[in-house]
């Protein structure tokens, strides 16, 4: 396994960029630690693919440097870099066995054939296909054939990285919760360097250790799955990541208070001069409905999601949401919103501001 870095990586599509909106990948600097799941997230179109293939070796950036354990490879093809992938689609021989299938990327070396079967069963038991190693990859289910492409790329011992783009897109939805279970369990006992392409924050969330958010051809964010739901940097995180995502509202802000349509609300924090768009964050979940305390709202109507209550309100003509839980009695009287007031975030054009006291 090896630690990847990212220098000065930035990557245009076009032969003579003006700007930064001519970058499909705009400047980034980051190591990936080795050992570590990542998972790289955002919507189509962000550039995930392009940062994979740089990594991986299908595309050469067109400015900066990647390096594995130190070793420049930014022109290395794909063949030496020692990097598994897995597609959306898995790419298996349907005429070879299950074992032959695991097999080819230690006999194309050259590998002795007792190693080879030794290695095999190995491989086999980590993707518990043990039973399967006889039969031919045809007719086999898109779920199988996914985990003998992953078994085909953990086969050799010098791997340097596994890399997956949407894996899980042509599986089963009955079966995704079980690949992601069974490559988060290989993780933790074989420690690959993963990542792990998604536009689903399901999949990135429960995979990663560390969840990396793209946004319109930049990284807005590197946190765990707790950074990213407590301190979204970017409101592009808070609104991508949770079901629903962030309550963004155009606010002023005095000290620690900000000011929406000349209502007070408290920001449990103080702040310097903030210019710009500026706006809070509330996250739904840090909102409460009551009779009593807060800023007037107007329900919309409440929906039922099972383990809680979506409340759709308006809050001085903005949409806002509140999360309460399943038992939680919305009676006509409650028509006011208060808001945990350290768990509000102030963003000015798009960018967290930190408050005053806090490590930047
Ligand atoms: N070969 C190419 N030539 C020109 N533009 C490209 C090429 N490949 C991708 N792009 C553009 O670069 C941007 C980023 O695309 P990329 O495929 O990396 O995004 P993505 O996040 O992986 O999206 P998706 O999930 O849809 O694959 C998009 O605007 C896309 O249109």
């Amino acid at each position: 396994m090896a630690r990847i870095t990212l220098d000065n990586l930035a990557h245009s599509y076009l032969p003579r960029p003006a700007g930064p909106e001519d970058y499909a990948l705009k400047e980034l600097n980051y190591d990936w630690e080795d050992g570590e799941a990542y998972a790289l997230l955002g919507a189509s179109g962000c550039g995930k693919s392009t940062l994979l293939n740089i990594i991986s070796g299908l595309l050469i950036p067109s400015q900066g440097r990647v390096l594995f354990d130190g070793q420049d490879v930014t022109h290395a093809p794909t063949a030496e870099r020692n990097i598994a992938q897995v597609f959306q689609f898995p790419v298996v021989y349907d005429t070879m066995t299950v074992h032959d299938n695991l097999a080819f990327p230690l006999r194309n070396r050259g590998r002795d054939e007792a190693y080879v079967a030794e290695r095999v069963q190995e491989i086999a038991r980590m993707i518990g296909m043990e039973e399967m190693l006889t039969r031919r990859a045809q007719g086999l289910g898109a779920d199988a054939k996914q985990k003998i492409s992953l078994g085909r790329g953990m086969v050799r011992k010098d791997v340097n990285a596994l890399l997956f783009d949407e894996p899980l897109t042509v599986i089963d939805p009955h079966m995704k919760w079980e690949l992601r279970t069974q490559l988060k369990k290989l993780h933790h006992d074989f420690g690959h360097t993963m990542i792990y392409v998604t536009h689903d924050q399901t999949e990135a969330l429960t995979f990663a250790d560390k969840v990396v958010v793209m946004h319109d051809g930049r990284v807005v964010q590197i946190g765990t799955p707790d950074e990213l739901f407590e301190r979204p940097e970017h409101t592009f995180v808070g609104y991508f990541i949770g079901s629903p995502g962030m309550n963004i509202l155009p606010a002023k802000i005095e000290g620690d208070r900000a000011i929406i349509d000349g209502a007070e609300i408290p920001l449990g924090r103080g702040y310097g001069p903030v210019d710009g768009k500026v706006e809070i964050g509330i996250r739904p979940e840090f909102a409460r409905l009551s009779a009593d305390e807060g800023l007037p709202v107007t329900l919309r109507r409440v929906e039922d999601a099972g383990r809680h209550k979506i409340i759709r309100a308006e809050l001085f003509g903005h949409d806002i949401n509140i999360i309460a839980g399943e038992d939680a009695l919305i009676g006509p009287d409650m028509t006011r919103v208060s808001f945990d007031a350290r768990r509000v975030n102030v963003y000015a054009d798009d960018w967290r501001v930190t408050p005053v006291g806090e490590a930047a």
